[in-house]
Formats: structure tokens, C-alpha cells, sequence
């Protein structure tokens, strides 16, 4: 089964998710629309060149209201709102929202409402979406019968909780402190500003590549969602002037007294096993640039791993904050179409 995406943003993830797809075409999923108050035009050169990833490895053209990705078409619209554009016309199942501006269920609920799609992925950690689903932690609690809307949270939130998963079922894990420094993003600022960035903080007007800017965004409570059995959690959040590649560091306790070994060798056997694909282990020494294209939540790094005597850990693992996520977005829209009900018109009845 294909699964039809449509994608309303083709900014940053939304190019990631267009190259991911075009890359691998037996993902299970095809792109069939996208949406973006952008020109085809424009579109299609943002999809070509890519300061941060190079040239695209292919063809990308504008051909009227289509673009060509290969010799495959996606049509194009170019809505500002969420309930015009008119999904159900190139068959969209699952719309991945990834303006940044529709975060919140209600807005990108009219994605099915008024435009005839079935389902919606939010491409953040959304305001009030029906789920929250982290791959590798709690995607299994997917239930397409009440969840239209579904998040997978934030790309730091998903590099914290894989490694947390790994820590509380092997050792346990309390008195949590997180901490995730995270690339340069679109919606910051190259000078200093007092308005146009849409957040309450003044720091996060501030230019981007001159300071580290802390961030008041609520990564704990989420990893909490995905892992309820994490108790009181704190957490820090920066913004880094890095163009891409991002870091997220853990420190709890653990039920008893563990050493480094032990630790490293959980994560490798989960990134070989259970979490492989989410979860990566690297012992080469690695800076954060290291990380660009690693499709992984998550690339652990063993010689970040610290303990104490009396059960304290610390562990550190890096993660493109696009591309990592963008897979994990791919995911989540895979699993959420390929158990959409078949429509009744869809059913075949066998003579009895
Ligand atoms: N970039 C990352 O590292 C990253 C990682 C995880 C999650 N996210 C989240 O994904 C979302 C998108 O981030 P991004 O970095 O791709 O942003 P971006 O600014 O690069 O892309 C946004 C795109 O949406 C388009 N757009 C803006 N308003 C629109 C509207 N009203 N209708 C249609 N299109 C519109 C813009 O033209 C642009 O192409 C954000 O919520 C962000 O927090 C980003």
C-alpha cells in the first residue's frame, strides 16, 4: 500500500521530506500535493539548491501548477489557510503540516474538515494535538479510531527520548535534568528584533549567530507524555549557532550504581535492536556537523557517558534536527495510512 502525502510548508522540513522520498522511492509513500504561499517556481529552486545540503540528486522543474521530482508530478497550491486547499482533489491521505504556523490541532484540523484529507501529522511539538506519538517509545499507542491529529513532537524531544527509554528499562531512571542545544532555525533572526519572531521571549529576537539563546520550550514534559513512567523532569533548551547538527544531553539517577561500560552497551545493543533505524551508536569521536543526514532520532555518543558512585548518569547523543525528524515524520504519516479504514466504496463483497 502507498500512502498519498500532502505537505503544507516546503520550507526546511518540508524540503527534507521531499528529498527523503525521492531518494528512497519504496518508502511506502508518495507525495502527491503540496502547499506553500511560495511560487512553483520558487518551490522548485529551493528544492534544487540547498545551502545546507547541497544540489539536489536529480531533477527538480516547475511545469505549470506541478512540479517534476524526478519525472514524478506533485501538484502545487498555494493557500494561506489551512481550510482552502483542496487536498481531496490529488487524493491526499495524510497532510504533514509543516508551516509553523498551524500548530495548533483545531487549524490543522481543517486539513480534513474543509479539505477532504484523513489524517494530519503536525511537523512539532503542536499545541493540542489528539497524540502525541514518539517512535521508539509510545507510537504503538496509535489508535486511528479517535486520533485524527497526531504529533511526534519535536525533533529534541525524540533525540532525549529514545535515550531515556534505553536508560529507565535497563537502569531506571529519576531526577531527570535534560538539556538539548539546537541548530539555527528559519524563524530566528540575523539582527536583533523586536518583533517578527511570533515568541514571547525577547532573547529569541536576538541574532542568531552571535549568541548562545536560551529557550523556554517544554522538551520535559513531552518526553514525560512519550515515557510516563519518567517522573520529575527538568530541562534547558538553547539555541546554537550551528547551520545544522544539534546535541541533547540527559542526567538523572539510576536505581543502583552503574558504570560507563554498562551504559554504552545498552545503547549499542538497543540501536542494534529494538531501536535500530531510531536510535544510532557511533564511537568515532564526533562533532556536531557529524550528525548532517543521519536519518536516527538519535546518534549516541559513548564518550559523552558519565557516572557517579551512588547511581548518577549523564549521556549524550546528537541528531540532525531535520533530517532525523523528517524520517520520524515519514514514519508517523506511514503508520497512520496504512491503517486508515478502507472507505465503503472500497469494500468488495464475495458472493456467499
Ligand atoms: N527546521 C528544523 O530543524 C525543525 C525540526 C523539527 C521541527 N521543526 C518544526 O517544523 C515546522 C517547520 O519548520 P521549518 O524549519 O521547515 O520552517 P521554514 O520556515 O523553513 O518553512 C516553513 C514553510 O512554510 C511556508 N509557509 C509559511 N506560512 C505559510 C502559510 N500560511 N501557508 C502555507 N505555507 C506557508 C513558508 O513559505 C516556508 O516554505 C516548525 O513548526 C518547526 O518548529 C523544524
Amino acid at each position: 500500500m502507498t500512502v498519498a502525502i500532502g505537505i503544507n510548508g516546503l520550507g526546511r522540513i518540508g524540503r527534507s521530506l521531499t528529498r527523503i522520498v525521492a531518494a528512497m522511492p519504496q518508502t511506502g509513500v508518495e507525495i502527491t500535493a503540496v502547499n506553500d504561499i511560495a511560487s512553483t517556481e520558487k518551490l522548485a529552486y529551493g528544492l534544487r539548491r540547498d545551502s545546507l545540503r547541497g544540489s539536489f540528486p536529480g531533477t527538480v522543474t516547475a511545469r505549470g501548477e506541478y512540479l517534476v521530482v524526478n519525472d514524478r508530478l506533485i501538484r502545487t497550491f498555494h493557500h494561506e489557510r489551512p481550510e482552502r486547499i483542496p487536498w481531496a482533489e490529488e487524493g491526499v491521505d495524510v497532510v504533514i503540516e509543516a508551516t509553523g504556523r498551524f500548530r495548533a490541532g483545531g487549524a490543522a484540523r481543517s486539513h480534513i474538515s474543509h479539505g477532504g484529507a484523513r489524517k494530519v501529522v503536525i511537523s512539532a511539538s503542536a499545541d493540542d494535538p489528539d497524540a502525541f506519538l514518539v517512535f521508539g517509545a509510545n507510537h504503538n499507542s496509535y489508535n486511528p479510531a479517535v486520533h485524527d491529529v497526531v504529533s511526534p513532537a519535536s525533533c529534541g524531544v525524540n533525540a532525549l527520548t529514545v535515550m531515556a527509554k534505553v536508560l529507565l528499562d535497563r537502569f531506571g531512571l529519576r531526577s531527570v535534568h535534560t538539556s538539548v542545544m539546537l541548530a539555527t532555525q528559519g524563524w530566528q533572526r540575523v539582527q536583533d528584533a523586536s518583533v517578527g519572531t511570533s515568541r514571547d521571549d525577547p532573547r529569541l529576537g536576538r541574532a542568531s549567530a552571535d549568541s548562545i539563546i536560551p529557550h523556554n520550550h517544554v522538551v520535559g514534559d513531552l518526553v514525560r507524555v512519550a515515557l510516563p513512567e519518567i517522573g520529575e523532569m527538568r530541562y534547558s533548551y538553547y539555541c546554537v549557532p550551528t547551520p545544522i547538527g544539534s546535541l541533547a544531553e540527559i542526567s538523572g539517577m539510576t536505581d543502583r550504581p552503574v558504570t560507563v561500560e554498562e551504559i554504552n552497551r545498552a545503547m549499542a545493543e538497543a540501536a542494534a535492536g529494538p531501536l535500530r533505524g531510531i536510535l544510532a551508536y557511533d564511537p568515532d569521536p564526533t562533532v556536531s556537523i557529524d550528525v548532517k543526514n543521519n536519518p536516527a532520532s538519535c546518534l549516541f555518543d559513548p564518550s559523552g557517558t558519565q557516572t557517579t558512585a551512588d547511581g548518577g548518569v549523564k549521556v549524550r547523543g546528537w541528531f540532525d534536527n531535520e533530517w532525523g525528524f523528517s524520517n520520524r515524520l515519514l514514519d508517523l504519516a506511514r503508520l497512520v495510512g496504512e491503517r486508515l479504514p478502507v472507505p465503503s466504496s472500497h469494500v468488495s463483497w464475495s458472493a456467499a
